[in-house]
């Protein structure tokens, strides 16, 4: 039987270094529940001691996850270990992951330590991480630019002070695989207690290289990778999970290691983080991206028509994609609508719920004649913004947009259910709707980022907006689809402007500040 590979995805801690993409405690929580139904074995839920948001966000993790690991990362510092395993506790598996940077440079630089120092406190963390579970995973920063043999003296003294999982990380994305997958193997063949921990490797992307020196490494030993959707992460990001995953399940013939996962739910969760982040995934983008399994050449599409497996080396619907994805219309019934939904492994909790979502499955059916997967992941995203504190809600947008002329825009907000409205000009009909929605809520945010994604191809499908805001250092970022973009613009800075205006809970974990 082949070895297990573990997953350790870290999307909600990695992923969420990434600027831009802070998540508040409730959207990590929704990540969490479908990285536990993709069976991922270890989550990473953020770093409770970066805020008290984010000490929040994996406490709620770890009461909602009930089935993978619930990780929560510290320094090598004893209140960041304290404070882990108060986020962990309410875990029926808790991890604390401890870490301490072992290069040359990070040592004298950073950290200002001698490497006899960062010997010992990595040796007294691990052991005050015991304390509170068998489960504690060591990880020495920096490890791709550290000296080998002091690295092996490291992770061999972290083993005998208890350390379980062991992680070789590239922080700066420098290595390539020939190179990595050696250092993983002289490191296994070196450190003498070597056999008493799970060794694991996390590499981030800076050469493009994240997900072949992850392979690398797990051909030579590696068990865990640690990896996130998308490849989301500080920088160029992270190796990315759903391209591991389908490397190793789809080169058994190379591996001697296979996951547990069910593929089916990467598509969903590529599409939920993308959601929350507000990064869209490009189209060529493995795996997840929109061409991944299409077809445009004849001779492809020819040799596919007569034998699928000439050009493709993996099915769509092991990962997600639905086998027929073209199924919804506005003549569709509420089971069919119910089935489908079920079959994308998204779930009501009342009857209200899906009532609601069908009515507004039928709106968009009426203006657009097919209903695809991506529709109506993003209506139920829109449902779900919808639950959140609501202090504006777009009543009416009405826009005038002329050659010529310049753009104006009349708009109708309920403010806390009190209607109001206004009108602007703006240089387009966007910025228009934008500065009337300004004028009513006296918004004062300033407009970071504005990016306008279609949902699925052709004229009639759905824009998705992303709209980020800034004020006063917080950062929010805000959606909303439709299939009128200068709706979906209006919608998704509403939704910002409600999350501005909504109780600090999300943090910046770069500044560890709640924003
Ligand atoms: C490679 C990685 O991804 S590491 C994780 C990176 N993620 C983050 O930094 C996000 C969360 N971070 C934060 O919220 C904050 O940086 C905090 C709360 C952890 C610390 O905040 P502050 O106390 O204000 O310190 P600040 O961020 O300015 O500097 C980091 C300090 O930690 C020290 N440090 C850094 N890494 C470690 C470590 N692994 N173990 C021990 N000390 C460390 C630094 O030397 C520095 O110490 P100094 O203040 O004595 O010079
Ligand atoms: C905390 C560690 C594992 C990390 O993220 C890195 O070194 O990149
Ligand atoms: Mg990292």
């Amino acid at each position: 039987m082949n070895d297990q590979l573990i997953i350790f995805d870290t999307t909600l801690r990695d992923g969420e270094q990434s600027p831009g993409a802070s998540m508040t405690r409730d959207e990590k929580v929704r990540i969490a529940k479908v990285l536990e139904r993709m069976r991922v074995d270890v989550i990473e839920a953020g770093f409770p001691v970066a805020s008290p948001g984010d000490f929040e966000a994996v406490k709620a993790v770890a009461e909602a996850v009930t089935e993978s690991t619930v990780c929560g990362l510290a320094r090598a510092v004893e209140k960041d270990i304290d404070r882990a395993a108060e986020a962990i506790k309410p875990a029926k598996r808790g991890r604390i992951h401890t870490f301490i940077a072992t290069s040359p440079i990070h040592m004298q630089h950073k950290l200002r330590m001698t490497p006899e120092q960062v010997l010992e406190r990595a040796v007294q963390m691990v052991r005050r991480a015991r304390q509170y579970t068998d489960d504690v995973e060591f990880s020495a920063e920096d490890a791709v630019r550290s000296d080998i043999d002091f690295l092996c003296r490291v992770f061999e003294a972290a083993i005998s002070a208890g350390a379980r999982t062991i992680n070789v990380p590239d922080t700066v994305g420098y290595s390539i695989p020939q190179v990595w997958g050696e250092r993983i193997k002289t490191l296994i063949e070196r450190v003498p207690n070597s056999d008493k921990a799970i060794w694991s490797t996390h590499c981030h992307n800076d050469l493009g290289l994240a997900v072949a020196n992850s392979l690398a490494a797990v051909l030579n030993g590696a068990r865990q990778v640690e990896c996130t959707i998308n490849g989301l992460g500080e920088r160029a990001g992270n190796a990315s999970l759903e391209e591991i995953v389908m490397a190793v399940r789809t080169r058994r013939d190379i591996f001697s290691c296979d996951t547990r996962l069910d593929t089916t739910q990467i598509v969903p969760a590529s599409r939920l983080v993308s959601n929350i982040t507000g990064f869209p995934v490009q189209p060529n983008k493995a795996i997840v991206g929109a061409n991944a399994f299409a077809h445009e050449s004849g001779i492809h599409q020819d040799g596919v028509i007569k034998m699928r497996e000439t050009y493709e080396i993996m099915r769509a619907e092991d990962v997600g994609w639905a086998a027929n994805r073209m199924v919804l219309g506005k003549h569709s019934g509420r089971n069919a609508f119910k089935t489908r939904l079920k079959e994308l492994n998204i779930e009501f909790k009342t009857e209200q719920e899906l009532n609601a979502a069908f009515e507004r499955f039928k709106d968009l059916a009426d203006k657009k004649h097919e209903i695809f997967d991506e529709d109506l992941q993003a209506l139920v995203t829109e449902a779900d913004l919808e639950q959140e504190n609501e202090h504006f809600r777009l009543v009416s947008l009405k826009v005038c947009s002329q050659t010529g002329e310049t753009p104006f825009a009349n708009v109708t907000l309920a403010v806390s259910g009190t209607e109001k409205q206004a009108g602007a000009p703006g240089s387009g009909p966007v910025d228009a709707a934008f500065k009337a929605i300004d004028s009513v809520a006296g918004s004062q945010g300033q407009l970071l980022l504005y990016s306008v994604n279609n949902i699925t191809s052709g004229t009639d499908s759905q824009g998705e907006v992303t709209v980020r805001l800034e004020r006063g250092g917080r950062i929010v970022n805000g959606h909303g689809a439709d299939t009128d973009i200068v709706i979906a613009s209006a919608k998704a800075y509403l939704n910002a402007l409600n999350k501005l205006i909504a109780p600090a809970e999300r943090t910046h974990p770069q500044v560890g500040q709640p924003i």
